[in-house]
Formats: C-alpha cells, structure tokens, sequence
C-alpha cells in the first residue's frame, strides 16, 4: 500500500533520510521512533509531497507521489501534532467543510455518523473547536479521514501533549482505523505508546532506518532497551 523505495533526502550537506526502504500493508499500523533530528518528520513530509527525495520512490496505493499527487492526496490524510480547525466552527461544521474540499457533500446524519465513528460524543459535535480538547480536535481530523475514506493515515506526534486516557483513547482509535482497512504510518516520542498501538515499530538514526521490530515479539521494556542499543 505504501512503498518507499530508496529514498535519500538532502539538505545541502546534510542527509536528513538515507536510503530508506519501507513498505507498510493495508490495514498496517507501523510506527517511526528516534531521536529528535533523525528524519521522521522528512519521511512524512516526502510521502505527503511537501518535499521531494533528491532518490528512490514513494508510492501510495500504486500512485507515485512524485508523478500523481493529486491522486495520492485524494488517499491519504495527515494528521499533524495539532489538528489545524477553524475555532468559530463547530466540528459538524469543520467536517462539513472539509468534506466539501474533498468533493463530498454529507447530511447532517452522515457527518453526525462520522463524528461518533471517531469516538467525539454527540452533545459536542454543536460546539466551537475553541472550547474542544486537543484530544476532540484530533477526533474530528479522524473523521475527516474517514469522510474522504482514506486509504493511508498518516499521524505525526499525535499522542503529544494528550492526557493518559485521551492517548490511550487515541490508541484505540487508531487499531480501529486499521483494522477497517486503512494503512497507518505513525511518528512518535513515546515508545510505550507506540508498543500498544503498532503491529510494527521501525527505528530511525541519522536518517537511517536501523531496525524494525514486531510490536507484538517484544515487550514495552525490551523495545526501550532495543531502542536504547540502537540510539545510545
Ligand atoms: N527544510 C529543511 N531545511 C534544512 N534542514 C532540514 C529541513 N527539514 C529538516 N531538516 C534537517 O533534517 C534532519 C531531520 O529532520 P526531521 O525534522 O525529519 O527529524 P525528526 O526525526 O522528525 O525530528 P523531531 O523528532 O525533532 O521532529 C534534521 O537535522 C533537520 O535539521
């Protein structure tokens, strides 16, 4: 489903990804772990287009972001650290708008739908993002996702800043995602995060991909010893 292939990225002198091959199935979640600096955040910027490998190949659901972006983009959805809404607007609203941009134009039942499909609780789906959590605006980016039934889910820190409960609720919400077909890439800090919500975990340094680990082969203090080893 995502296929990276190759991929160098420079800036200037500095490798920020080297010779990254990676490819994730459907209904896959696969997580990026590393230090700060390692080139997460370049991979996910390459996959949704913002910057070009100077090497290799990404391709998303057979289309190559390089030569059909607009078909890329049409499959996947990014959801960043802090989910950008407009804050006057309801999240109803925000879908609604949203889903227009994507070419859908859903019922209010429909959009309701999709905002309990993400876990936001129906009594806020009527109130301004000013007053939601970072938690609810990251419900409402999911159901955005699911309103343009994308293909690919791509999430960047999305447990950062989130209360225990709100990023366990995130985990789930996620496994849910997958296990209805999407492909889940995941940048993250938090390892033991990343060991409950990941089918596998690959870890990156300078750029390189060093190790990828079967979440379900290891437990959360063995990753961090794995982890360790590798980042040390
Ligand atoms: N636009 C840019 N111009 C120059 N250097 C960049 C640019 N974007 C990233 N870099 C460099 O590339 C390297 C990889 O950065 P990247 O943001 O991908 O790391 P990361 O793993 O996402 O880190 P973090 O965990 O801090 O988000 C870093 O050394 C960074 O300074």
């Amino acid at each position: 489903m995502l296929e990276i292939q190759g991929v160098t990225k420079k800036f200037k002198q500095h490798t920020a990804v080297h010779q990254l091959s990676l490819n994730v199935s459907e209904g896959e979640v696969f997580a990026l772990l590393g230090p700060n600096g390692a080139g997460k955040t370049t991979t996910l910027n390459m996959i949704l287009g913002f910057e070009k490998p100077d090497e290799g190949s990404i391709s998303v659901d057979g289309y190559t972001v390089t030569e059909n972006l607009k078909e890329v983009r049409k499959r996947l959805a990014f959801i960043p650290e802090n989910v950008q809404l407009y804050p006057h607007l309801s999240g109803k609203e925000n879908l609604a708008y949203f889903s227009q941009l994507a070419g859908i134009n859903y019922s209010q039942d429909q959009l309701q739908s999709l905002l309990l499909e993400a876990g936001l609780q129906e009594k806020a789906h009527d109130s301004p993002i000013s007053t939601y959590s970072k938690g609810m605006r990251q419900k409402v980016g999911v159901a955005i996702a699911y309103s343009k039934k994308a293909k690919l889910l791509l999430l960047d820190e999305p447990a950062s800043g989130l209360d225990p409960l709100s990023s366990a609720e995130l985990s789930q919400l996620v496994r849910k995602v997958a296990s209805q077909g999407a492909t889940v890439l995941m940048v993250s800090h938090d390892l033991f995060r990343v060991k409950e919500t990941a089918d596998r975990v690959g870890i990156f340094k300078n750029g390189e991909l060093k190790k990828i680990v079967n979440a379900s082969e290891v437990t959360a203090n063995d990753l961090e010893l794995i982890y360790q080893g590798i980042v040390e």
